[in-house]
């Protein structure tokens, strides 16, 4: 299997730990063969701060990388910065720039398997010209995608859930939650859940909006108006899909096992029972991309970078997830 990239994050956050806590874990948790994209000095550096003794190998090709990897972590680029957890500079925003680019270049070329997206500070990559709202949309563009066909979704042990809008003020919601970005997504996400988790006949449960799925239009219309014939006009098309579902009881233990992925309304809506459940093993995967894309799910952590605290799980399974899709992308 190709080498999967893996890109930093921002420098001063738990990113660069995580990536060598994941390297030098490599054996006992079975994980597929990863290159670090930049930051040889830095992920050496955060390697000793975490009392790890392992060996970091910068290498010319992803090629090169996967015969490195049993013995060093191999690094693919010039790229390095200073490590300074807790502490996120603008150079160091550049640097996570710079690390994410090259690495999701490299999965959509081809080049490499898959990429494994480090953590990032949204804010700070705007101040140094990034120009998205978030990774998911700047795969998007790499990947030659519409920014509403990328899906961000949640994935955990316990749930795989999507939030329909994502990063905007909870004020805009009502506003952005369309019958036709219902649709899309609904789309997308069944047909992932085929190609990518080998799911034959997948099954979709759509959130409401308002409490009560709006108790016949008395907390709201979105249900009546948008969300209901979108929801019958996605079955006439064959999807299987049900709700629109009081979103304060469907992810009960007793409803999760009703659906492979829940589509909610907004981003705390999905995202909030997917960390309760899963934080250390949940993953934010990219569906609808030519390529596969991967992060963990939480995000820098500045508080706690360089303390040793902060948990691999979540980074093991991101990189673990990535290598199970490439698997089943280019291997059947
Ligand atoms: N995939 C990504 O690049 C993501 C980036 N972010 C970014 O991260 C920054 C901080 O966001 P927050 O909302 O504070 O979320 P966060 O996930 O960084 O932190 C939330 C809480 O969880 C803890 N935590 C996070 N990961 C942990 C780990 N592996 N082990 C132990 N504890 C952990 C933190 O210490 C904090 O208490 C923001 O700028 C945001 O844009 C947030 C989520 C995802
Ligand atoms: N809350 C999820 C998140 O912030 C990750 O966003 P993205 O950078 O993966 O688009």
């Amino acid at each position: 299997m190709l080498p999967i990239a893996l890109s930093i994050g921002d420098p001063a956050g738990i990113g660069p730990e995580l990536v060598a806590e994941a390297w030098a874990r490599r054996d006992s948790e079975g994980l597929p063969p990863f290159v670090a994209i930049g930051g040889a000095g830095l992920l050496a550096t955060a390697a000793r701060a975490r009392g790890l003794d392992i060996a970091v190998q910068p290498v010319g090709s992803v090629a090169e990388a996967a015969d490195v990897f049993t013995r060093a972590l191999p690094v693919l680029g010039e790229e390095d910065t200073s490590y300074t957890p807790a502490e996120p500079t603008q150079d160091g925003a550049r640097f996570a720039l710079a690390s994410l680019e090259r690495a999701v270049a490299l999965a959509a070329s081809g080049d490499a398997g898959a990429v494994t997206t480090g953590p990032v500070a949204k804010s700070r990559l705007a101040e140094v010209g990034f120009d998205y709202p978030g990774q998911t949309e700047f795969c998007a563009a790499a990947g030659g995608v519409a920014a509403e066909d990328a899906v961000m979704m949640l994935a955990g042990p316990s749930l795989r859930a999507v939030p329909l809008t994502v990063h905007c003020a909870l004020a805009d919601v009502p506003r952005l939650v369309t019958a036709e970005l219902i649709r899309k997504r609904a789309h997308v996400v069944h047909a992932a859940l085929g190609r990518d988790f080998g799911i034959a006949r997948p099954r979709i449960a759509i959130a409401a909006l308002n409490p009560h799925a709006g108790e016949d239009g008395r907390m709201g219309t979105e249900e009546r108006d948008t969300i209901i014939p979108v929801i019958e006009r996605l079955r006439r098309e064959g999807l299987d899909v049900t709700g629109p579902h009081p979103a304060d009881a469907m992810f009960a233990p007793h409803q999760r096992g009703s659906y492979d992925a829940a589509i909610a309304m907004y981003h705390d809506q999905a995202l909030v029972p997917l960390k309760a459940l899963d934080f250390d093993s949940g993953v934010n995967v990219t569906l609808g991309l030519p390529f596969i894309r991967t992060s963990a799910d939480h995000g820098t952590a500045f508080p706690i970078a360089g303390t040793g605290t902060a948990r691999p799980g979540a980074t093991i399974a991101a990189i673990r997830m990535a290598g199970e899709m490439a698997a089943r992308r280019f291997h059947g």
